[in-house]
Protein backbone atom coordinates (compact mmCIF):
# COMPACT_ATOMS: atom_id res chain seq x y z
CA UNK A 1 0.00 0.00 0.00
CA UNK A 2 3.46 2.11 0.66
CA UNK A 3 3.68 2.99 -2.74
CA UNK A 4 -0.14 3.99 -3.38
CA UNK A 5 -2.40 7.09 -2.87
CA UNK A 6 -6.16 7.05 -2.17
CA UNK A 7 -8.08 8.55 -4.43
CA UNK A 8 -10.32 11.35 -4.03
CA UNK A 9 -14.28 11.69 -4.70
CA UNK A 10 -15.51 15.16 -4.61
CA UNK A 11 -20.00 14.24 -3.82
CA UNK A 12 -21.62 17.79 -4.76
CA UNK A 13 -24.31 17.87 -2.37
CA UNK A 14 -24.92 17.08 0.90
CA UNK A 15 -28.96 15.71 0.36
CA UNK A 16 -29.40 12.39 1.63
CA UNK A 17 -28.29 10.84 -2.10
CA UNK A 18 -24.98 12.78 -1.77
CA UNK A 19 -24.94 11.88 1.81
CA UNK A 20 -25.20 7.71 0.94
CA UNK A 21 -22.68 8.35 -1.98
CA UNK A 22 -20.13 9.59 0.55
CA UNK A 23 -20.35 6.84 2.99
CA UNK A 24 -20.83 4.56 0.15
CA UNK A 25 -17.08 5.60 -1.60
CA UNK A 26 -15.55 6.15 1.74
CA UNK A 27 -16.44 2.67 2.80
CA UNK A 28 -15.01 1.67 -0.26
CA UNK A 29 -11.60 2.96 0.43
CA UNK A 30 -12.01 6.56 -1.38
CA UNK A 31 -11.27 9.85 0.34
CA UNK A 32 -14.62 12.07 0.44
CA UNK A 33 -15.34 15.57 0.26
CA UNK A 34 -18.84 16.78 0.28
CA UNK A 35 -19.80 20.51 -0.87
CA UNK A 36 -23.09 21.66 0.34
CA UNK A 37 -24.64 25.03 -0.82
CA UNK A 38 -26.63 25.32 2.24
CA UNK A 39 -25.80 25.52 5.95
CA UNK A 40 -25.32 22.55 7.62
CA UNK A 41 -28.86 21.07 8.13
CA UNK A 42 -27.83 20.19 11.94
CA UNK A 43 -26.65 23.54 12.80
CA UNK A 44 -30.42 24.93 14.69
CA UNK A 45 -29.46 28.60 14.67
CA UNK A 46 -28.06 28.44 10.90
CA UNK A 47 -31.07 26.57 9.17
CA UNK A 48 -33.50 28.57 10.85
CA UNK A 49 -33.74 30.74 7.14
CA UNK A 50 -33.60 27.64 5.05
CA UNK A 51 -36.58 26.55 3.49
CA UNK A 52 -36.65 22.73 2.88
CA UNK A 53 -39.11 20.85 -0.06
CA UNK A 54 -41.79 19.27 1.57
CA UNK A 55 -41.82 18.92 5.63
CA UNK A 56 -41.88 15.06 5.57
CA UNK A 57 -41.86 12.45 3.35
CA UNK A 58 -42.53 9.00 2.76
CA UNK A 59 -39.77 6.40 2.43
CA UNK A 60 -40.25 2.77 1.45
CA UNK A 61 -38.95 -0.49 1.34
CA UNK A 62 -36.64 0.64 -1.48
CA UNK A 63 -34.92 3.52 -0.04
CA UNK A 64 -34.41 1.20 3.48
CA UNK A 65 -33.15 -1.41 1.40
CA UNK A 66 -30.67 0.38 -0.30
CA UNK A 67 -29.51 2.47 3.40
CA UNK A 68 -29.16 -0.77 5.33
CA UNK A 69 -27.02 -2.79 2.75
CA UNK A 70 -25.16 0.77 2.48
CA UNK A 71 -24.20 1.17 5.91
CA UNK A 72 -26.52 -1.03 8.56
CA UNK A 73 -25.88 1.77 11.21
CA UNK A 74 -27.38 4.80 9.26
CA UNK A 75 -30.59 2.83 8.93
CA UNK A 76 -30.92 2.21 12.16
CA UNK A 77 -30.50 5.49 13.35
CA UNK A 78 -33.53 6.55 11.91
CA UNK A 79 -35.69 3.84 11.66
CA UNK A 80 -37.13 4.54 15.15
CA UNK A 81 -38.49 7.94 14.18
CA UNK A 82 -40.75 6.87 11.15
CA UNK A 83 -45.04 6.52 10.84
CA UNK A 84 -45.77 3.98 9.37
CA UNK A 85 -48.96 3.94 6.96
CA UNK A 86 -50.41 0.80 6.23
CA UNK A 87 -52.73 2.92 3.74
CA UNK A 88 -54.84 5.32 2.00
CA UNK A 89 -57.49 6.78 4.04
CA UNK A 90 -59.81 8.37 1.55
CA UNK A 91 -61.59 11.56 2.21
CA UNK A 92 -65.02 12.00 -0.04
CA UNK A 93 -67.40 15.31 -0.16
CA UNK A 94 -69.00 14.48 2.48
CA UNK A 95 -66.39 13.62 4.72
CA UNK A 96 -66.95 9.62 4.69
CA UNK A 97 -63.52 7.97 5.21
CA UNK A 98 -62.47 4.66 3.85
CA UNK A 99 -58.99 2.51 4.44
CA UNK A 100 -57.50 1.16 1.22
CA UNK A 101 -54.56 -1.24 2.60
CA UNK A 102 -51.20 -1.00 0.48
CA UNK A 103 -50.90 -4.63 0.68
CA UNK A 104 -52.49 -7.61 1.84
CA UNK A 105 -49.76 -8.73 4.28
CA UNK A 106 -49.40 -5.05 5.96
CA UNK A 107 -46.33 -3.93 4.75
CA UNK A 108 -46.58 -0.27 5.02
CA UNK A 109 -44.68 3.38 3.64
CA UNK A 110 -43.04 5.42 6.00
CA UNK A 111 -43.54 9.44 7.06
CA UNK A 112 -40.22 10.44 8.00
CA UNK A 113 -39.21 14.06 8.96
CA UNK A 114 -36.77 14.96 5.74
CA UNK A 115 -34.63 17.11 7.64
CA UNK A 116 -34.32 14.48 10.66
CA UNK A 117 -33.13 11.80 7.59
CA UNK A 118 -31.12 14.45 6.51
CA UNK A 119 -29.50 15.19 9.65
CA UNK A 120 -28.91 11.71 10.63
CA UNK A 121 -27.11 10.92 7.19
CA UNK A 122 -25.02 13.80 7.59
CA UNK A 123 -24.07 12.38 11.50
CA UNK A 124 -23.17 9.04 9.97
CA UNK A 125 -21.14 10.73 6.92
CA UNK A 126 -19.67 12.82 9.26
CA UNK A 127 -18.60 9.95 11.52
CA UNK A 128 -16.29 8.27 8.82
CA UNK A 129 -12.77 9.42 8.85
CA UNK A 130 -12.80 9.63 5.26
CA UNK A 131 -15.29 12.29 5.06
CA UNK A 132 -14.85 15.92 4.76
CA UNK A 133 -18.33 17.96 4.92
CA UNK A 134 -18.40 21.62 3.71
CA UNK A 135 -21.07 23.45 4.15
CA UNK A 136 -21.86 27.28 2.52
CA UNK A 137 -19.62 25.88 -0.52
CA UNK A 138 -21.32 25.76 -3.64
CA UNK A 139 -20.01 24.77 -6.60
CA UNK A 140 -19.71 26.83 -9.98
CA UNK A 141 -17.81 25.22 -12.65
CA UNK A 142 -16.11 21.87 -13.63
CA UNK A 143 -13.21 21.55 -15.62
CA UNK A 144 -13.41 17.65 -16.18
CA UNK A 145 -10.45 17.22 -18.62
CA UNK A 146 -8.38 18.95 -15.85
CA UNK A 147 -10.58 17.21 -12.78
CA UNK A 148 -10.47 20.60 -11.17
CA UNK A 149 -13.82 22.36 -10.63
CA UNK A 150 -14.22 26.25 -9.11
CA UNK A 151 -15.66 26.44 -5.52
CA UNK A 152 -17.53 29.50 -3.90
CA UNK A 153 -17.07 29.92 0.12
CA UNK A 154 -20.92 31.29 0.64
CA UNK A 155 -19.53 32.63 3.56
CA UNK A 156 -16.29 34.40 3.29
CA UNK A 157 -17.32 34.95 -0.45
CA UNK A 158 -13.82 33.59 -1.92
CA UNK A 159 -13.40 31.64 -5.14
CA UNK A 160 -11.24 28.42 -5.19
CA UNK A 161 -10.53 25.46 -7.15
CA UNK A 162 -10.04 21.42 -5.91
CA UNK A 163 -8.79 18.36 -7.77
CA UNK A 164 -11.03 15.18 -7.85
CA UNK A 165 -10.32 12.03 -9.16
CA UNK A 166 -14.49 11.18 -9.18
CA UNK A 167 -17.27 13.81 -9.39
CA UNK A 168 -20.44 12.73 -7.70
CA UNK A 169 -23.10 15.33 -9.09
CA UNK A 170 -26.35 14.66 -6.08
CA UNK A 171 -27.04 17.98 -6.44
CA UNK A 172 -30.78 17.58 -7.26
CA UNK A 173 -33.57 18.78 -9.61
CA UNK A 174 -31.42 22.27 -10.84
CA UNK A 175 -28.16 20.41 -10.83
CA UNK A 176 -25.25 22.14 -11.71
CA UNK A 177 -22.58 19.33 -12.17
CA UNK A 178 -25.30 17.96 -14.95
CA UNK A 179 -25.30 21.07 -16.53
CA UNK A 180 -21.33 20.69 -16.69
CA UNK A 181 -21.60 17.81 -17.77
CA UNK A 182 -23.53 18.89 -20.93
CA UNK A 183 -20.38 20.82 -22.47
CA UNK A 184 -18.54 17.32 -22.76
CA UNK A 185 -21.08 14.78 -23.12
CA UNK A 186 -23.81 14.23 -25.44
CA UNK A 187 -26.51 13.71 -23.06
CA UNK A 188 -30.15 13.97 -23.90
CA UNK A 189 -32.13 16.03 -21.22
CA UNK A 190 -35.86 16.51 -21.08
CA UNK A 191 -37.69 18.35 -18.74
CA UNK A 192 -41.16 19.52 -18.06
CA UNK A 193 -42.83 21.26 -15.99
CA UNK A 194 -46.35 19.56 -15.21
CA UNK A 195 -49.63 21.66 -15.52
CA UNK A 196 -49.72 21.31 -11.61
CA UNK A 197 -48.40 23.37 -9.09
CA UNK A 198 -48.33 22.49 -4.58
CA UNK A 199 -48.63 24.65 -1.69
CA UNK A 200 -48.30 23.22 1.99
CA UNK A 201 -50.14 23.41 5.06
CA UNK A 202 -49.65 22.30 8.70
CA UNK A 203 -52.71 20.63 10.26
CA UNK A 204 -51.71 21.01 14.45
CA UNK A 205 -52.18 18.29 16.72
CA UNK A 206 -55.08 17.56 18.86
CA UNK A 207 -55.42 18.49 22.23
CA UNK A 208 -56.30 14.82 24.54
CA UNK A 209 -58.29 14.54 27.67
CA UNK A 210 -54.75 15.23 29.73
CA UNK A 211 -54.30 18.15 27.70
CA UNK A 212 -51.51 15.99 25.51
CA UNK A 213 -51.04 16.72 22.52
CA UNK A 214 -52.82 13.86 20.11
CA UNK A 215 -53.15 12.63 16.43
CA UNK A 216 -56.15 14.73 14.72
CA UNK A 217 -56.78 12.18 11.99
CA UNK A 218 -55.53 8.46 12.17
CA UNK A 219 -51.79 8.60 11.66
CA UNK A 220 -51.53 4.69 10.59
CA UNK A 221 -52.80 6.07 7.23
CA UNK A 222 -51.74 8.31 4.26
CA UNK A 223 -55.13 10.54 3.91
CA UNK A 224 -56.11 11.18 0.22
CA UNK A 225 -58.86 14.27 -0.27
CA UNK A 226 -59.26 12.60 -3.85
CA UNK A 227 -61.23 15.67 -5.80
CA UNK A 228 -60.44 14.22 -9.93
CA UNK A 229 -58.68 17.71 -10.96
CA UNK A 230 -57.12 18.25 -7.80
CA UNK A 231 -56.11 16.81 -4.43
CA UNK A 232 -55.03 17.42 -0.78
CA UNK A 233 -53.18 15.13 1.46
CA UNK A 234 -51.56 14.66 4.98
CA UNK A 235 -48.86 12.74 5.92
CA UNK A 236 -48.30 12.46 10.10
CA UNK A 237 -45.47 13.99 12.05
CA UNK A 238 -43.31 12.69 15.18
CA UNK A 239 -44.95 16.12 16.98
CA UNK A 240 -48.10 14.42 16.19
CA UNK A 241 -49.27 17.01 13.56
CA UNK A 242 -50.02 16.51 9.84
CA UNK A 243 -47.78 18.31 6.96
CA UNK A 244 -50.66 18.70 3.99
CA UNK A 245 -49.96 19.43 0.61
CA UNK A 246 -52.81 20.84 -1.74
CA UNK A 247 -51.74 19.49 -5.66
CA UNK A 248 -53.63 21.41 -8.23
CA UNK A 249 -53.45 22.88 -11.84
CA UNK A 250 -51.52 26.43 -11.78
CA UNK A 251 -54.57 27.74 -13.58
CA UNK A 252 -57.01 26.81 -10.92
CA UNK A 253 -54.71 28.18 -8.11
CA UNK A 254 -54.49 31.95 -10.35
CA UNK A 255 -57.99 32.05 -9.89
CA UNK A 256 -57.77 31.69 -5.83
CA UNK A 257 -55.74 34.84 -4.92
CA UNK A 258 -57.33 36.56 -2.11
CA UNK A 259 -57.90 34.75 1.30
CA UNK A 260 -61.68 34.81 1.47
CA UNK A 261 -61.72 33.18 -2.14
CA UNK A 262 -59.74 30.73 -1.19
CA UNK A 263 -61.21 29.73 2.26
CA UNK A 264 -64.66 29.75 0.76
CA UNK A 265 -63.28 26.94 -1.91
CA UNK A 266 -60.92 25.33 0.39
CA UNK A 267 -64.37 24.83 2.68
CA UNK A 268 -66.39 23.89 -0.07
CA UNK A 269 -63.89 20.98 -1.36
CA UNK A 270 -62.12 20.05 2.24
CA UNK A 271 -64.82 20.49 4.86
CA UNK A 272 -63.36 18.41 7.87
CA UNK A 273 -59.71 19.15 6.99
CA UNK A 274 -60.95 22.55 7.13
CA UNK A 275 -62.33 22.43 10.24
CA UNK A 276 -59.26 20.40 11.65
CA UNK A 277 -56.74 22.67 10.20
CA UNK A 278 -58.33 25.91 10.95
CA UNK A 279 -59.53 29.08 8.83
CA UNK A 280 -56.18 30.94 10.94
CA UNK A 281 -53.79 28.56 9.99
CA UNK A 282 -55.34 28.03 6.49
CA UNK A 283 -55.27 31.72 5.15
CA UNK A 284 -51.81 32.23 6.74
CA UNK A 285 -50.22 29.23 5.00
CA UNK A 286 -51.94 29.92 1.59
CA UNK A 287 -50.69 34.02 1.75
CA UNK A 288 -46.98 32.96 2.95
CA UNK A 289 -45.96 29.33 2.03
CA UNK A 290 -44.73 29.29 -1.84
CA UNK A 291 -46.27 27.81 -4.59
CA UNK A 292 -43.92 25.30 -5.70
CA UNK A 293 -43.76 24.05 -9.51
CA UNK A 294 -43.01 20.50 -10.06
CA UNK A 295 -40.90 18.72 -12.55
CA UNK A 296 -39.66 15.86 -14.24
CA UNK A 297 -36.61 15.66 -15.85
CA UNK A 298 -34.63 12.89 -17.93
CA UNK A 299 -31.37 12.50 -18.68
CA UNK A 300 -28.78 9.70 -20.33
CA UNK A 301 -26.28 8.79 -20.08
CA UNK A 302 -25.19 9.79 -16.35
CA UNK A 303 -21.86 9.52 -16.75
CA UNK A 304 -18.69 10.56 -18.24
CA UNK A 305 -15.64 8.75 -18.79
CA UNK A 306 -13.76 7.50 -15.31
CA UNK A 307 -15.01 10.79 -13.63
CA UNK A 308 -18.10 12.08 -13.48
CA UNK A 309 -21.61 10.73 -11.97
CA UNK A 310 -24.98 12.12 -11.73
CA UNK A 311 -27.03 10.45 -8.91
CA UNK A 312 -30.46 11.44 -7.57
CA UNK A 313 -32.97 14.49 -8.63
CA UNK A 314 -29.42 15.61 -10.56
CA UNK A 315 -29.91 12.77 -12.86
CA UNK A 316 -33.74 12.00 -12.54
CA UNK A 317 -36.46 14.16 -10.89
CA UNK A 318 -39.83 12.78 -10.91
CA UNK A 319 -43.21 14.11 -9.60
CA UNK A 320 -44.10 13.36 -6.23
CA UNK A 321 -47.10 10.78 -6.74
CA UNK A 322 -45.69 7.53 -6.01
CA UNK A 323 -43.67 9.31 -3.22
CA UNK A 324 -40.38 7.50 -4.75
CA UNK A 325 -38.14 10.39 -6.03
CA UNK A 326 -35.52 9.78 -2.76
CA UNK A 327 -36.36 6.17 -2.55
CA UNK A 328 -35.09 5.52 -6.11
CA UNK A 329 -32.14 8.09 -5.39
CA UNK A 330 -30.87 5.82 -2.92
CA UNK A 331 -31.31 2.76 -5.01
CA UNK A 332 -29.14 4.52 -7.43
CA UNK A 333 -26.27 4.46 -4.82
CA UNK A 334 -26.76 0.84 -4.10
CA UNK A 335 -26.85 0.11 -7.46
CA UNK A 336 -23.78 1.86 -8.50
CA UNK A 337 -22.31 0.68 -5.18
CA UNK A 338 -23.02 -3.09 -6.20
CA UNK A 339 -21.29 -1.97 -10.02
CA UNK A 340 -17.79 -0.86 -7.97
CA UNK A 341 -17.30 -4.34 -6.61
CA UNK A 342 -18.52 -6.26 -9.72
CA UNK A 343 -16.04 -4.18 -11.37
CA UNK A 344 -13.47 -4.45 -8.96
CA UNK A 345 -12.65 -0.85 -9.01
CA UNK A 346 -9.58 0.38 -6.58
CA UNK A 347 -9.87 3.40 -4.56
CA UNK A 348 -5.98 3.97 -4.92
CA UNK A 349 -3.69 4.36 -7.29
CA UNK A 350 -0.11 3.98 -7.96
CA UNK A 351 1.60 7.15 -6.53
CA UNK A 352 2.77 8.05 -9.92
CA UNK A 353 -0.06 7.83 -11.71
CA UNK A 354 -1.17 10.07 -14.29
CA UNK A 355 -4.36 11.99 -13.21
CA UNK A 356 -4.75 12.85 -17.00
CA UNK A 357 -5.22 8.77 -17.92
CA UNK A 358 -8.72 6.66 -17.66
CA UNK A 359 -9.30 3.71 -15.15
CA UNK A 360 -10.71 1.82 -17.45
CA UNK A 361 -12.27 -0.27 -15.25
CA UNK A 362 -13.93 2.20 -13.51
CA UNK A 363 -14.96 3.93 -16.65
CA UNK A 364 -16.45 0.64 -17.30
CA UNK A 365 -18.60 0.49 -13.99
CA UNK A 366 -19.68 4.16 -14.68
CA UNK A 367 -20.65 3.17 -18.23
CA UNK A 368 -22.79 -0.05 -17.70
CA UNK A 369 -24.47 1.71 -14.35
CA UNK A 370 -25.60 4.60 -17.89
CA UNK A 371 -26.72 1.66 -19.77
CA UNK A 372 -28.20 -0.89 -17.11
CA UNK A 373 -29.83 1.94 -15.01
CA UNK A 374 -31.88 3.93 -17.85
CA UNK A 375 -34.35 1.81 -18.40
CA UNK A 376 -35.27 1.58 -14.52
CA UNK A 377 -35.56 5.79 -14.23
CA UNK A 378 -37.58 6.55 -16.95
CA UNK A 379 -39.92 3.62 -16.11
CA UNK A 380 -40.16 4.78 -12.46
CA UNK A 381 -40.64 8.75 -13.91
CA UNK A 382 -43.74 7.72 -16.16
CA UNK A 383 -45.08 5.47 -13.31
CA UNK A 384 -45.05 8.37 -10.91
CA UNK A 385 -46.75 10.44 -13.38
CA UNK A 386 -49.53 8.00 -13.63
CA UNK A 387 -49.98 7.47 -10.06
CA UNK A 388 -51.23 11.12 -9.54
CA UNK A 389 -54.21 10.31 -12.38
CA UNK A 390 -54.69 7.00 -9.42
CA UNK A 391 -54.47 9.49 -6.42
CA UNK A 392 -56.50 12.05 -7.17
CA UNK A 393 -59.43 10.40 -9.04
CA UNK A 394 -59.08 6.84 -9.64
CA UNK A 395 -59.15 5.98 -6.14
CA UNK A 396 -62.64 7.15 -6.41
CA UNK A 397 -64.32 5.18 -9.08
CA UNK A 398 -66.12 1.28 -8.85
CA UNK A 399 -63.88 0.14 -12.16
CA UNK A 400 -60.79 0.99 -9.84
CA UNK A 401 -62.12 -0.84 -6.86
CA UNK A 402 -63.05 -4.14 -8.63
CA UNK A 403 -59.38 -4.26 -10.40
CA UNK A 404 -57.51 -3.50 -6.85
CA UNK A 405 -59.76 -6.18 -5.43
CA UNK A 406 -59.08 -8.78 -8.52
CA UNK A 407 -55.18 -7.76 -8.47
CA UNK A 408 -55.25 -9.02 -4.77
CA UNK A 409 -56.91 -11.72 -4.94
CA UNK A 410 -54.75 -13.45 -7.68
CA UNK A 411 -52.09 -12.08 -5.76
CA UNK A 412 -53.33 -13.86 -2.52
CA UNK A 413 -53.92 -16.89 -4.81
CA UNK A 414 -50.55 -17.35 -6.52
CA UNK A 415 -47.49 -15.82 -4.60
CA UNK A 416 -46.27 -16.21 -0.99
CA UNK A 417 -46.70 -12.69 -0.22
CA UNK A 418 -44.69 -9.74 0.90
CA UNK A 419 -41.31 -9.73 3.21
CA UNK A 420 -40.28 -7.36 5.43
CA UNK A 421 -36.86 -4.99 4.40
CA UNK A 422 -34.47 -6.88 6.54
CA UNK A 423 -35.43 -10.32 4.61
CA UNK A 424 -34.99 -8.17 1.66
CA UNK A 425 -31.80 -7.13 2.28
CA UNK A 426 -29.62 -10.42 1.90
CA UNK A 427 -31.18 -11.05 -1.50
CA UNK A 428 -29.75 -7.38 -2.28
CA UNK A 429 -26.29 -7.70 -1.10
CA UNK A 430 -23.86 -7.86 -3.89
CA UNK A 431 -26.32 -8.08 -6.37
CA UNK A 432 -28.38 -5.19 -8.64
CA UNK A 433 -31.45 -6.84 -8.54
CA UNK A 434 -32.58 -10.54 -7.39
CA UNK A 435 -35.28 -10.70 -9.99
CA UNK A 436 -36.38 -14.39 -8.55
CA UNK A 437 -40.09 -13.30 -9.27
CA UNK A 438 -43.22 -15.76 -9.30
CA UNK A 439 -46.71 -15.41 -9.35
CA UNK A 440 -48.77 -12.39 -9.36
CA UNK A 441 -47.85 -9.28 -7.57
CA UNK A 442 -49.76 -6.00 -7.82
CA UNK A 443 -47.65 -3.27 -9.55
CA UNK A 444 -47.91 -0.92 -6.02
CA UNK A 445 -46.35 -3.77 -4.32
CA UNK A 446 -43.23 -4.64 -6.59
CA UNK A 447 -42.51 -0.35 -6.92
CA UNK A 448 -43.05 0.01 -3.37
CA UNK A 449 -42.01 -3.10 -1.32
CA UNK A 450 -40.05 -5.29 -3.51
CA UNK A 451 -36.53 -3.37 -4.08
CA UNK A 452 -35.23 -7.25 -5.64
CA UNK A 453 -37.35 -6.34 -8.67
CA UNK A 454 -36.02 -3.45 -10.93
CA UNK A 455 -38.34 -0.55 -11.62
CA UNK A 456 -38.59 -1.45 -15.25
CA UNK A 457 -39.61 -4.93 -14.86
CA UNK A 458 -42.17 -4.18 -12.24
CA UNK A 459 -43.57 -1.55 -14.77
CA UNK A 460 -43.23 -4.30 -17.84
CA UNK A 461 -44.98 -7.08 -15.38
CA UNK A 462 -47.72 -4.48 -14.47
CA UNK A 463 -48.71 -3.61 -17.54
CA UNK A 464 -48.92 -7.40 -18.96
CA UNK A 465 -50.78 -7.89 -15.72
CA UNK A 466 -53.35 -4.87 -16.33
CA UNK A 467 -53.90 -6.50 -19.53
CA UNK A 468 -54.88 -9.69 -17.74
CA UNK A 469 -57.37 -7.56 -15.50
CA UNK A 470 -58.91 -5.75 -18.33
CA UNK A 471 -59.80 -9.15 -20.17
CA UNK A 472 -61.21 -10.81 -16.54
CA UNK A 473 -62.79 -7.60 -15.88
CA UNK A 474 -64.36 -7.90 -19.70
CA UNK A 475 -65.33 -11.17 -19.01
CA UNK A 476 -66.80 -10.26 -15.86
CA UNK A 477 -68.82 -7.65 -17.23
CA UNK A 478 -70.11 -10.17 -19.87
CA UNK A 479 -71.42 -12.75 -17.59
CA UNK A 480 -73.20 -10.29 -15.25
CA UNK A 481 -74.82 -9.34 -18.45
CA UNK A 482 -75.72 -12.51 -19.52
CA UNK A 483 -76.68 -13.36 -16.47
CA UNK A 484 -79.24 -10.05 -16.19
CA UNK A 485 -80.58 -10.92 -19.64
CA UNK A 486 -81.07 -14.87 -19.19
CA UNK A 487 -82.56 -13.56 -15.79
CA UNK A 488 -84.56 -10.97 -17.33
CA UNK A 489 -85.84 -13.46 -20.28
CA UNK A 490 -86.47 -16.18 -17.34
CA UNK A 491 -89.10 -13.51 -15.27
CA UNK A 492 -90.20 -12.71 -18.76
CA UNK A 493 -91.19 -15.95 -19.53
CA UNK A 494 -92.83 -16.52 -15.87
CA UNK A 495 -94.76 -13.73 -15.83
CA UNK A 496 -96.36 -14.76 -19.60
CA UNK A 497 -97.54 -18.33 -17.78
CA UNK A 498 -99.29 -16.42 -15.09
CA UNK A 499 -101.26 -14.45 -17.22
C1 LIG B 1 -43.40 17.95 -2.68
C2 LIG B 1 -42.45 16.82 -2.76
C3 LIG B 1 -42.71 15.66 -2.05
C4 LIG B 1 -41.85 14.58 -2.14
N1 LIG B 1 -42.15 13.44 -1.45
C5 LIG B 1 -41.35 12.36 -1.58
C6 LIG B 1 -41.66 11.16 -0.90
O1 LIG B 1 -42.66 11.07 -0.19
N2 LIG B 1 -40.84 10.09 -1.05
C7 LIG B 1 -39.72 10.14 -1.84
O2 LIG B 1 -39.02 9.12 -1.96
N3 LIG B 1 -39.39 11.29 -2.49
C8 LIG B 1 -40.18 12.39 -2.38
N4 LIG B 1 -39.85 13.55 -3.03
C9 LIG B 1 -38.62 13.60 -3.85
C10 LIG B 1 -37.41 13.88 -2.95
O3 LIG B 1 -37.59 15.09 -2.29
C11 LIG B 1 -36.16 13.95 -3.79
O4 LIG B 1 -36.13 12.86 -4.67
C12 LIG B 1 -34.91 13.92 -2.91
O5 LIG B 1 -34.87 15.01 -2.05
C13 LIG B 1 -33.66 13.90 -3.78
O6 LIG B 1 -32.53 13.88 -2.99
P1 LIG B 1 -31.15 14.38 -3.56
O7 LIG B 1 -30.17 14.18 -2.45
O8 LIG B 1 -30.91 13.78 -4.89
O9 LIG B 1 -31.35 15.92 -3.85
P2 LIG B 1 -31.64 17.13 -2.84
O10 LIG B 1 -32.40 16.66 -1.67
O11 LIG B 1 -32.16 18.25 -3.62
O12 LIG B 1 -30.18 17.54 -2.37
C14 LIG B 1 -29.35 18.25 -3.25
C15 LIG B 1 -28.45 19.10 -2.40
O13 LIG B 1 -27.49 19.70 -3.26
C16 LIG B 1 -27.27 21.01 -2.84
N5 LIG B 1 -26.77 21.75 -4.00
C17 LIG B 1 -27.45 22.12 -5.10
N6 LIG B 1 -26.65 22.76 -5.96
C18 LIG B 1 -25.42 22.79 -5.37
C19 LIG B 1 -24.16 23.31 -5.76
N7 LIG B 1 -24.00 23.94 -6.93
N8 LIG B 1 -23.11 23.18 -4.92
C20 LIG B 1 -23.24 22.54 -3.74
N9 LIG B 1 -24.42 22.03 -3.31
C21 LIG B 1 -25.49 22.15 -4.12
C22 LIG B 1 -28.63 21.49 -2.38
O14 LIG B 1 -28.52 22.57 -1.48
C23 LIG B 1 -29.19 20.23 -1.71
O15 LIG B 1 -28.91 20.17 -0.35
C24 LIG B 1 -40.69 14.66 -2.96
C25 LIG B 1 -40.40 15.83 -3.67
C26 LIG B 1 -41.27 16.90 -3.58
C27 LIG B 1 -40.97 18.14 -4.36
N1 LIG C 1 -39.65 16.64 -8.98
C1 LIG C 1 -40.10 17.82 -8.67
O1 LIG C 1 -41.11 18.27 -9.11
C2 LIG C 1 -39.29 18.68 -7.76
C3 LIG C 1 -38.34 18.13 -6.98
N2 LIG C 1 -37.57 18.92 -6.20
C4 LIG C 1 -36.59 18.26 -5.37
O2 LIG C 1 -36.93 18.51 -4.03
C5 LIG C 1 -35.76 18.55 -3.29
C6 LIG C 1 -35.48 19.81 -2.54
O3 LIG C 1 -35.57 20.95 -3.41
P1 LIG C 1 -34.97 22.35 -2.97
O4 LIG C 1 -33.61 22.15 -2.44
O5 LIG C 1 -35.96 23.02 -2.12
O6 LIG C 1 -34.81 23.09 -4.31
P2 LIG C 1 -34.57 24.63 -4.51
O7 LIG C 1 -35.73 25.11 -5.28
O8 LIG C 1 -34.25 25.32 -3.24
O9 LIG C 1 -33.28 24.62 -5.43
C7 LIG C 1 -31.99 24.11 -5.07
C8 LIG C 1 -30.96 24.82 -5.94
O10 LIG C 1 -31.33 24.80 -7.33
C9 LIG C 1 -31.28 26.09 -7.90
N3 LIG C 1 -32.56 26.40 -8.58
C10 LIG C 1 -33.78 26.52 -8.01
N4 LIG C 1 -34.70 26.79 -8.94
C11 LIG C 1 -34.04 26.84 -10.13
C12 LIG C 1 -34.44 27.04 -11.47
N5 LIG C 1 -35.72 27.23 -11.80
N6 LIG C 1 -33.49 27.02 -12.43
C13 LIG C 1 -32.21 26.82 -12.13
N7 LIG C 1 -31.78 26.60 -10.86
C14 LIG C 1 -32.67 26.61 -9.88
C15 LIG C 1 -31.07 27.06 -6.76
O11 LIG C 1 -29.86 27.72 -7.08
P3 LIG C 1 -29.67 29.29 -6.68
O12 LIG C 1 -29.17 29.25 -5.27
O13 LIG C 1 -28.63 29.74 -7.63
O14 LIG C 1 -30.98 29.97 -6.83
C16 LIG C 1 -30.89 26.25 -5.51
O15 LIG C 1 -29.62 26.37 -4.92
C17 LIG C 1 -34.69 18.32 -4.27
O16 LIG C 1 -34.52 16.96 -4.46
C18 LIG C 1 -35.20 18.80 -5.52
O17 LIG C 1 -34.38 18.21 -6.47
C19 LIG C 1 -37.68 20.26 -6.19
C20 LIG C 1 -38.60 20.86 -6.96
C21 LIG C 1 -39.53 20.13 -7.75
N1 LIG D 1 -45.27 10.78 -0.54
C1 LIG D 1 -46.12 11.34 -1.42
C2 LIG D 1 -46.03 12.71 -1.67
C3 LIG D 1 -46.87 13.30 -2.59
C4 LIG D 1 -47.80 12.53 -3.25
C5 LIG D 1 -47.90 11.18 -3.02
C6 LIG D 1 -47.06 10.57 -2.10
C7 LIG D 1 -47.16 9.11 -1.81
O1 LIG D 1 -46.36 8.54 -1.12
C8 LIG D 1 -48.30 8.39 -2.41
C9 LIG D 1 -48.40 6.94 -2.02
N2 LIG D 1 -47.28 6.18 -2.51
C10 LIG D 1 -49.71 6.38 -2.60
O2 LIG D 1 -49.70 5.95 -3.76
O3 LIG D 1 -50.70 6.41 -1.90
Amino acid sequence: MDDRVVKTAVVVGGGPVGCLAAISLARRGWKVDVYEARPDLRDAASIQNTKLRSINLAISHRGLAAIQVIDPLAAQRFLETVIPMKGRMIHDPNCTLSSQLYDKDGQCINSIDRALLNRSLLDQASSSPNIRLFFNHKIQLVDFDKKTMTVLNLDSGTVFSVEFDLCVGADGSYSVIRRQMMKVVRMDFQQEYIRDEYVEFKMPPGRGDRGQPVFLLDPDHLHIWPRHSFMFIALPNQDKSFTCTLFAPASLLDTLGDRATFLSWFRQHFRDAFELIGENSLATAWELNPRSPLICTKSNPYHYLDRAILLGDAAHSMVPFYGQGLNCGLEDVRVLDTLLTESEVQATAPANFDRGSIDTRLAAALAEYSESRHDDLVAICELAMANYLEMRHSVTTPVYLFRKGLDRLLYSLTSQGTKSVSSLVPLLTGTRFSMAVAGWIPLYTMVTFRPDISYGAAKRRGERQSFVLSILGWVGTGVAVAGVVSISRGLRGGISLWK
